[in-house]
């Protein structure tokens, strides 16, 4: 039948957990050597980032592994993430499984499994910042009402 989902299978196609390590240590290379890519990881806990990344690809191209990291949505949405900046990830991720022999059939079988955390992942603009404290009480300017319409009551007397 067309085989697509997780599988064991599918697990020992990317060569298991030596294989999956290796794997993230080369699509990580190949990221932070990506201009569209580096800014968002130069200052990032990578050791952290990768070994989230094996256990998040092992349990979901079906081996014994369960992801315990964050929520897509939370990882990513102060980043302002584009399309442009997930498409240049998917490319960086093919070129480390070309470099690993994955065969095509199986490395489109898990690239299916992740397209849907496009919509997790990109966000058009970063959330809003945090607003600094007030440094005056709100009311401490008193602002009028309304303007009149002929100007300033307070003009010098006329000569
Ligand atoms: C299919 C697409 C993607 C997947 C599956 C994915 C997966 C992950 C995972 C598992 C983590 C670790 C979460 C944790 O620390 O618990 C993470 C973190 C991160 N990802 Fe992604 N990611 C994707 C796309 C992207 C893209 C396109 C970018 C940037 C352009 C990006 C930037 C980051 C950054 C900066 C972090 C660190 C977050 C932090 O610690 O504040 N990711 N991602």
């Amino acid at each position: 039948g067309c085989a697509s989902g997780p599988s064991p299978d599918l697990y020992q196609t990317f060569g298991g957990q030596p294989g999956l390590v290796s794997l993230v240590d080369d699509f990580m290379d190949g990221m932070m050597r990506d201009p569209d890519l580096h800014p968002y990881f130069v200052n990032a806990n990578r050791p952290h980032i990768k070994a989230e990344l094996v256990a998040q690809f092992c349990a979901t191209l079906g081996g014994p592994c369960a992801y315990k990291g964050m929520d897509m949505k939370m990882a990513h949405a102060r980043y302002g993430i584009g399309d442009h900046e997930f498409n240049a990830l998917v490319q960086d991720l093919q070129d480390a499984m070309d470099l690993h022999r994955i065969p095509y059939r199986a490395q489109n079988r898990f690239l299916a499994m992740l397209a849907p955390y496009r919509d997790d992942v990109v966000h058009p603009a970063p959330p809003p910042r945090a607003r600094p404290p007030l440094t005056i009480a709100p009311d401490a300017v008193v602002v009028p009402e309304t303007v009149p319409a002929d100007g300033p009551q307070n003009k010098p007397p006329p000569r």
